[in-house]
């Protein structure tokens, strides 16, 4: 494949990516063929299972970890031939990155500016900047230790992306965090993509987060991605609406199911007692057909409810596995 290092070029491109670790006689396939694309400017979670593969995905494309087999390129830069021009369009920040412990604040963000090859005065612009975009005002001096989970990890971003990358890369920036301190860090990202217009991948176990925050979400199991699109498309096309109807009796019931499982739109059906759970495709519409076709059939409905998937149904109808259950709190 020839890729140019033109700006045309997509933000990521991945091909074939491998990685197999070896320990003692054991051999973990950790990712298995990754093929993906990513746009200037879009936003993209990574969402799977712990130990699904995606840290170290993300550790090969940003050159950290030398991949099996396979290659990537950023921005058009090839991450085996070039790694130094990867390094310098990207910003990284890992799961348990930060500064010294000793060092304070403002001193550790100039340090991390020098270390790019920015200039002194340059570096302390940029340290100031960033201190007011990330919240961190008046915490310039105080030592990174002293600093909460949450300050800590709005310091790693805020260190990650110094040098200015055109493409930002999280692992996990939220794990651990409380609610509130997540619905923070993530407003800091979103105004972060709107100032700068950056590529941003991110990985993580929280699946309200993926669904409500990225345009597009890959969805990885077992080394491999196992969907690749928006929200709302996953949804629409690998789970469907629920639709729960209680009757009368078990008769009913089964009578019901055997009714409106030949209707269009309806994708599966499934009772328990006189509960008769349906997988259809826009509920609002199927909703009262389905209670006029009982009716007509001289069955009541007692109760009625719909509601929309989530993206744990869509992994769940992927996999037969629930993320909730296999995520790590
Ligand atoms: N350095 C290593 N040596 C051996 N095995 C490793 C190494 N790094 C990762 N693995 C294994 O590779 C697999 C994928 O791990 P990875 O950290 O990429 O998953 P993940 O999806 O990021 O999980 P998490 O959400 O828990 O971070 C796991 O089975 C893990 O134990």
């Amino acid at each position: 494949m020839t890729i140019t290092s033109s700006s045309t070029a997509p933000a990521i491109e991945v091909a074939g990516l491998t990685k197999t670790f070896k320990q003692g006689k054991n051999t973990v396939e950790a990712v298995k063929g990754i093929d993906l694309a990513v746009a200037e400017g879009e936003l993209v979670a990574f969402l799977g299972p712990n130990g699904a593969g995606k840290s170290t995905t993300l550790r090969m494309i940003t050159t950290l970890l030398r991949p099996t087999s396979g290659s990537a390129w950023l921005a058009g830069h090839n991450i085996a031939e070039d790694p130094d021009a990867v390094r310098r369009k990207i910003g990284y920040v890992g799961q348990g990155n930060g500064g010294g412990n000793n060092q304070r604040v403002r001193e550790e963000l100039v340090t991390q500016g020098l270390c790019y090859g920015i200039k002194k005065s340059e570096s302390s612009r940029r340290a100031d900047e960033l201190i007011a975009a990330l919240d961190l005002t008046g915490m310039e001096s105080r030592k990174v230790s002293t600093l909460s989970g949450g300050q800590r990890r709005r310091l790693d971003i805020a260190l990650g992306i110094v040098h200015r990358p055109t493409v930002i890369f999280l692992d996990e920036p939220t794990t651990g965090m409380d609610p509130q301190s997540r619905a923070n860090l993530w407003a800091h990202i979103q105004r972060l993509r709107a100032e700068t217009g950056a590529t941003i991948v991110l990985t993580t176990h929280y699946l309200d987060e993926a669904d409500a925050m990225a345009e597009r979400v890959v969805v990885i199991d077992k080394g491999t991605v196992i969907a690749d699109d928006s929200a709302a498309a996953l949804k629409d096309n690998l789970a469907g609406d629920r639709v729960e109807l209680s009757v009368g009796s078990v008769s009913d019931a089964d009578e019901l199911v055997r009714l409106v499982a030949g209707l269009e739109n309806v994708h599966g059906a499934e009772v328990t007692g006189t509960l008769v759970d349906l997988q259809v495709a826009g509920a609002d519409v199927m909703l009262p057909r389905l209670i006029t076709a009982a009716a007509e059939r001289g069955i009541t409905v007692t109760a009625a409810r719909s509601s929309r998937p989530t993206l744990d149904d869509v992994f769940l109808t992927l996999t037969g596995r629930s993320l909730r259950e296999t995520a790590a709190a």
